[in-house]
């Protein structure tokens, strides 16, 4: 569960990445449109119609595309469309030729366009269609009004190729650098939250990781229990047994914690012997017999190898969150709760 709430928080590198595609989106709309509409303008009176048609009529389409976007926030379906519409206007412009039969040169920028919009493999098929479509459109020239000579098809067709692959080794291993960098900085990310000692989450998580969580999606834990857990005379073991030894009922009681929590519940040690369980829905007798519980097993636990006989035990406080605004009340709660768990004489379970 901190991993994955940990790579919940890792979604900022995806808005960067939408953000990235939403620039190249709004860009290409509004720069071809623009572009579209000069050169319709210069050419409505060409002696063909279907040139002014083709300019006016993309040039619209990429502007109403942009709009829906702006208007229904659907990114991938704006992307989509913009590459449809790339396309379409990429196959016309070859089929009609262009002002003075230059449209070939308009077709370059296209392939890295493409890449841009739909990610690297969605890019290569579709740049691999248009290729394809236009290698047929040249070499088959019945089909098309337009009439490139055979060596200009040839080197735009090559030239074109090296285009599309220089665009889809670029994109393919920024996209892998992408993903490296995006793992690297979940592990520092779980690193920096884990405590070096139990490798349970530690203070950082809670309130760099869990609480932003909670605020902001509170019906994913609400009810949340809180389970503050004390490790009795503590100070007394680590006299008597040295530190090393105190080290390993620490790591002890922190196996026997991560052995008595489901998988979307959370142990964290919260200070040298102190500890703090946080189980998502979870009313307030579940929590008491899941402190029961484990309070019962820390008793029965041989945790010393040194002295078979020493019993470690633990004090128990529990309370019950119903939203972000109330955890740091029910923190003192739980907190209040274990002081009173100690006052009774210790190895119990209050709340
Ligand atoms: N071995 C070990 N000891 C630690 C660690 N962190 C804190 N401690 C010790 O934990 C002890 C806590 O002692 P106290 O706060 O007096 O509490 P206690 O002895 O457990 O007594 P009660 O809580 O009242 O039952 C101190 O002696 C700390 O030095 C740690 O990482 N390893």
């Amino acid at each position: 569960m901190q991993t994955q709430l940990i790579k919940h928080d890792k979604k900022q590198v995806d808005k960067i990445d939408a953000r990235r595609r939403h620039y190249i989106l709004a860009f290409v709309s509004y720069i071809t449109s623009l572009v579209m509409f000069i050169y319709g303008i210069k050419n409505i009176h060409a002696e063909e119609i279907l040139l002014p048609v083709i300019l006016f009529g993309t040039g619209l389409l990429f502007l109403v595309n942009i709009i829906v976007f702006q208007i229904s926030d659907n990114l991938d379906r704006a992307c989509a469309v913009e590459a449809i519409l790339v396309g379409f206007f990429v196959l016309s412009l070859v089929f009609q030729g262009g002002y003075n039969n230059t449209a070939l040169y308009w077709v370059f920028p296209f392939p890295a366009i493409l890449f841009g919009l739909l990610g690297v493999r969605k890019a290569l098929i579709f740049n691999f269609l248009l290729l394809t479509s236009l290698a047929v459109m040249l070499y088959i020239p019945d089909l098309i009004p337009a009439q490139y000579k055979d060596a200009e098809a040839s080197r735009f067709i090559a030239s074109l190729v090296i285009v599309i692959i220089v665009c889809w080794i670029n994109d393919f291993y920024r996209e892998r650098s992408h993903q490296a960098m995006d793992k690297l900085q979940e592990s520092k990310e779980l690193q920096a939250n884990t405590d070096a000692l139990t490798l349970l989450a530690n203070r950082r998580f809670i309130d760099s990781s869990l609480m932003p969580n909670l605020a902001e999606q509170p019906e994913l834990f609400v009810p949340l229990a809180l389970i503050m857990c004390d490790i009795d005379h503590f100070k007394r073991l680590n006299d008597r047994y040295g530190h090393n030894v105190g080290d390993d009922v620490l790591k002890a009681i922190s196996m026997l914690f991560k052995r008595n929590i489901r998988q979307q519940d959370f142990a964290c040690r919260i200070g040298g012997e102190e500890f703090l369980l946080i189980l998502p829905h979870t009313n307030h007798t579940d929590a008491l017999n899941v402190a029961e519980k484990i309070r019962q097993q820390v008793s029965q636990e041989k945790m010393l190898k040194q002295d078979k006989h020493y019993q470690v035990t633990a004090s128990f406080g529990v309370a019950i969150c119903e939203s972000a605004e109330q955890y740091d009340e029910a923190l003192k709660l739980a907190d209040k709760m274990l002081y009173s768990a100690k006052n009774a004489g210790r190895n119990q379970v209050a709340g």
